[in-house]
């Protein structure tokens, strides 16, 4: 089964467009306004009308509102949105608005913090493991940063899963082969600086993905 890889945080045709020829099954569009890779949504509908219908179109979203849900998943055409710290809860009444397939980020640095995952059984369709960020950190994602990966060992996934945080086109074919993850998701490790996507290294880790 080959696996599936997100890249995320894009914001130019030229880093889409090599998100697209290199493979990627995913594309990320980032709606937080303290990111440097936000979108507004006149720019988010333009890249969207670029993405072909064999690639999915992923919102990422830190707890956000009704207003700025239903503008970004019909500007951009969203397939699927991605929740940074999003109670269960709100968690499930997204997926019922949207109608969307919705994937929960748990933030992980301890083996306890995986416990999180299994609140949001019936509430999302997709658990995204991802770095937790220090207290105080301007983002709940897209720093680079990444966890233990043995933490993941003989872990007992509540649903479907992916792996984030600080993958990079060095490391991520080492990722797969450790934790075994069916789908891999990339920001700050295809970038020159952050929130500018490099396309030589978005097509370097689509590549090490298949390798
Ligand atoms: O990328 C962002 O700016 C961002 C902002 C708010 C929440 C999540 C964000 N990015 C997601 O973080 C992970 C890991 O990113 P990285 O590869 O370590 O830089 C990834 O899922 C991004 O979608």
């Amino acid at each position: 089964m080959p696996v599936l890889a997100k890249i995320c945080g894009l914001a130019t045709a030229d880093t889409l467009d090599a998100a697209v020829a290199g493979g990627a099954s995913h594309v990320g569009f980032v709606f937080f306004p303290p990111s440097p890779r936000h979108l507004g949504y006149d720019r988010a509908s333009g890249l969207a009308a670029r993405v072909p219908g064999h690639v999915a179109r992923v919102g990422v979203f830190v707890d956000p509102d009704d207003a700025l849900l239903d503008e970004a998943v019909r500007a951009a055409r969203l397939d699927a949105v991605q929740l940074h710290k999003t109670a269960p809860e709100r968690t499930a009444i997204i997926r019922a608005r949207t109608g969307r397939e919705t994937w929960a980020a748990v933030a992980v640095k301890t083996r306890a913090d995986l416990d999180q995952a299994r609140h949001y059984a019936g509430a999302a369709d997709r658990i995204l493991y991802d770095a937790k960020t220090p207290p105080g950190a301007a983002l709940p994602g897209g720093m680079g940063l990444r966890f233990d990966w043995t933490l993941l060992d003989n872990f007992r996934h509540p649903l479907p899963w992916a792996l984030s945080g600080g993958l990079d086109p060095a490391n991520v074919a080492e990722a797969i082969r450790r934790t075994t993850a069916p789908l891999v998701d990339v920001s700050s490790g295809v970038e020159s600086a952050p929130g500018v996507k490099d396309v030589d290294k978005i097509a370097a880790f689509l590549k090490a993905t298949r390798s």
